[in-house]
């Protein structure tokens, strides 16, 4: 279990993490969102050890990293794909780590078979590609088969097959009973890989729930309609929430279901060629929940969002 109390981080004037309380439990994947900006790598490399926390805690296992005897062994951590002596093979990046930990050298091949980098095992880790060096990150996570496992961005690089091959791993990893939390900005791919979601937003805990609750409860139902005849169906559509134009000949409609709607335009005398309920997704749920804590806005989202 990983467990951050009133965990804050000042730097200077900007309050990266401000009074961060969550839990990620064993058996889950535990998804860690926020804009960009938001202290979730602050966050993470706190968790790690990495950086001192003004104040409050964070443990793995019920101890900070700096305690852990075996770290490699109490966390897993993918943080800086880059992170890797260029001129060291993959095979030796992963040796040296396996000796400082007391971990097995038959344990390194067992990694590299497992992220799949066994046949360039004795390249250099400088001419890898990014995909080739996330890859290499999760294996040095994965070495000392540790309870716990943080990935911060692990999509970063990826080909579609390597998106698919990450969410089956982190799924196999909360299967066997153990603790994942994962960044990424990839919300499609986030619906399908986390079961849990921790949303931060100006360092600043945001919400802490199941994903399904966390959509149900962020995102408002929509239904698209299509008609050729759009300006009398708008007319009849007085009782919906919102009507937005969506094309040259559809609306999408909110506070109304797809039943409504039909019997409306059929009362109407109008003319439907499409009815469908929109299923709401995490995009749309994160959108409308984090439109406030936006440290950041392009002209571009603006518009998006304000839509
Ligand atoms: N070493 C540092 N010195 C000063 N400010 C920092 C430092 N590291 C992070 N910050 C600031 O802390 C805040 C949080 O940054 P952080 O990188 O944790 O956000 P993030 O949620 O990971 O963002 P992103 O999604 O863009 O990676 C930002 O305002 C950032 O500028």
């Amino acid at each position: 279990m990983i467990e951050v109390c009133g965990l804050t981080k000042r730097y200077g004037e900007v309050l990266a993490v401000d009074d961060l309380t969550f839990a990620v439990r064993p058996g889950e994947v535990t998804g860690f969102l926020g804009p960009n900006g938001a202290g979730k790598s602050t966050t993470l490399r706190m968790i790690l050890g990495l950086d001192a926390a003004t104040s409050g805690t964070a443990t793995v296992g019920g101890r900070p990293y700096s305690a852990q005897p075996a770290p490699l062994k109490a966390v897993g951590a993918l943080l800086d794909a880059g992170a890797v002596l260029p001129s060291r093979t993959a095979y030796h990046h992963l040796l040296a780590l396996a000796a400082g930990n007391g971990i097995s050298r038959s344990r390194v091949a067992e990694v590299l078979a497992e992220v799949g980098l066994e046949s360039v095992a004795r390249r250099r880790a400088g001419t890898f590609s990014l995909g080739m060096r996330q890859r290499l990150g999760i294996a040095a996570a994965l070495l000392g088969d540790p309870p716990a496992l943080v990935f911060d961005e692990p999509l970063n690089g990826l080909d579609p097959e390597g998106i698919v091959w990450i969410r089956g791993l982190m799924r196999r990893m909360a299967a066997e009973g153990r603790a994942v939390l994962m960044s990424s900005h990839l919300m499609s791919e986030m619906e399908l890989t986390a079961d849990h979601l921790i949303v931060i937003g100006r360092g600043r805990l945001i919400a802490d729930t199941p994903m399904k609750t966390f959509i149900d409860a962020h995102s408002g139902r929509e239904v698209l309609v299509r008609s050729p005849q759009t300006e009398s169906l708008r007319r009849m559509l007085a009782p919906a929430e919102g009507v937005r134009a969506d094309g040259a000949d559809g609306l999408v409609v909110t506070g109304l279901d797809a039943a409504e709607i039909g019997a409306l335009a059929a009362a109407g005398g109008v003319e439907l060629h499409e009815l469908t309920p929109r299923q709401p997704s995490l995009e749309q749920a994160f959108m409308d929940l984090t439109r406030d804590a936006l440290e950041y806005r392009t002209a571009t989202t603006e518009m998006e969002t304000s839509r």
